[in-house]
């Protein structure tokens, strides 16, 4: 029963992911660094596309901003290109983060039936598992409730999830716009908000992607984020043409919830450590401006 679920993480001497986040934002500042190893990006860094060079991009990303942001995301799309190999790569930059004390979100946007669910929460949430990260983003279009393994196994561990909702591409409004004043979206802000009432007392630890693009979707749709009281991932920031300005016009009361996140625009500025680090350390000022 969900009532029961905090308790088990507490048994387990486990603070939930919510407050672990929520604390991390409070001290570092509401950024995260998406580490999204692109080809061309490998390029520019003078590094091969190949397993050797992912390798070297992605720790030194994690190494340059671990100190600097609340949180990194890999791209898992961009490890699994390179086959086990890559995805073996991607164990070790989880493994790096969690030594450098640095919360991972592992962007996988996993969502299927309750059954195959079960395997993709044991992959990224359960403690065994060598793929395990602090949170992962969950795709809810097979129904939010396909969602249940991976929302109660994040409780049971002290993980979280980030729960789709309005995607910051083009094209994602023809499906979350979807039903007017009972829009997909808000069916799916309303399911978080019920599943974070299991976490009294601090930051929910059932996040939602909201893009940084989405402009005024969230008054047409008339989505109230705030009461979700979950984190919002908000990725769009930079390379696809949103500012930290637009973020807070966007999100208005509910911006205190909102991890601001940029990979490419952060990403460009390396290879050194220095880069990187003056780019993130922009891009957080901007974000704490708002
Ligand atoms: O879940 C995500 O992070 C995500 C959701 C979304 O709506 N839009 C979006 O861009 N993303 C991811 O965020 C990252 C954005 O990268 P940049 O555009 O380079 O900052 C990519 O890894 C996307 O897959």
């Amino acid at each position: 029963m969900p009532e029961q679920v905090p308790a088990q993480a507490e048994a387990r001497g486990r603070e939930s992911f919510g407050s672990r986040l929520g604390a991390a934002m409070a001290s570092r500042g509401p950024l995260c660094v998406g580490i999204d190893p692109h080809p061309a990006l490998l390029k520019s860094w003078g590094l091969a596309d190949d397993v050797a060079g992912l390798r070297r991009f992605s720790l030194t990303v994690v190494e340059a901003v671990a100190s600097l942001a609340a949180a990194v995301k890999p791209q898992v799309a961009l490890f699994e290109r390179h086959g086990s190999a890559g995805m073996a790569v991607l164990e070790e930059v989880l493994a790096e983060a969690r030594d450098q004390s640095v919360l991972t979100i592992a962007d996988a946007k996993r969502g299927d039936i309750g059954s195959t669910m079960a395997a993709y929460a044991d992959a990224w949430l359960r403690d065994e598992s060598p793929l395990a990260a602090d949170s992962v983003t969950l795709s809810p279009y097979l129904g939010f409730e396909s969602l249940r393994p991976a929302l109660d196994l994040a409780a049971e561990t002290g993980r979280g999830v980030f729960v789709l909702a309005l995607t910051s591409n083009p094209e994602g409004a023809s499906v979350q716009h979807v039903g007017g004043a009972d829009s997909v979206a808000r069916r799916i802000t309303s399911a978080a908000a019920r599943e974070n009432e299991r976490y009294q007392g601090s930051l929910g630890s059932v996040g939602l992607v909201v893009g940084a693009t989405v402009g005024s979707a969230l008054v047409d749709l008339d989505l109230d984020l705030a009461a979700v009281r979950g984190p919002i991932l908000a990725p769009g920031l930079g390379a696809q043409g949103a500012t930290p300005a637009d973020l807070r016009a966007t999100f208005g009361d509910a911006y205190p919830l909102v991890l601001g996140t940029s990979s490419r625009d952060i990403l460009a500025a390396g290879p050194e450590h220095r880069g990187l680090q003056e780019a993130a350390q922009r891009t957080l000022a901007g974000l704490r401006q708002g």
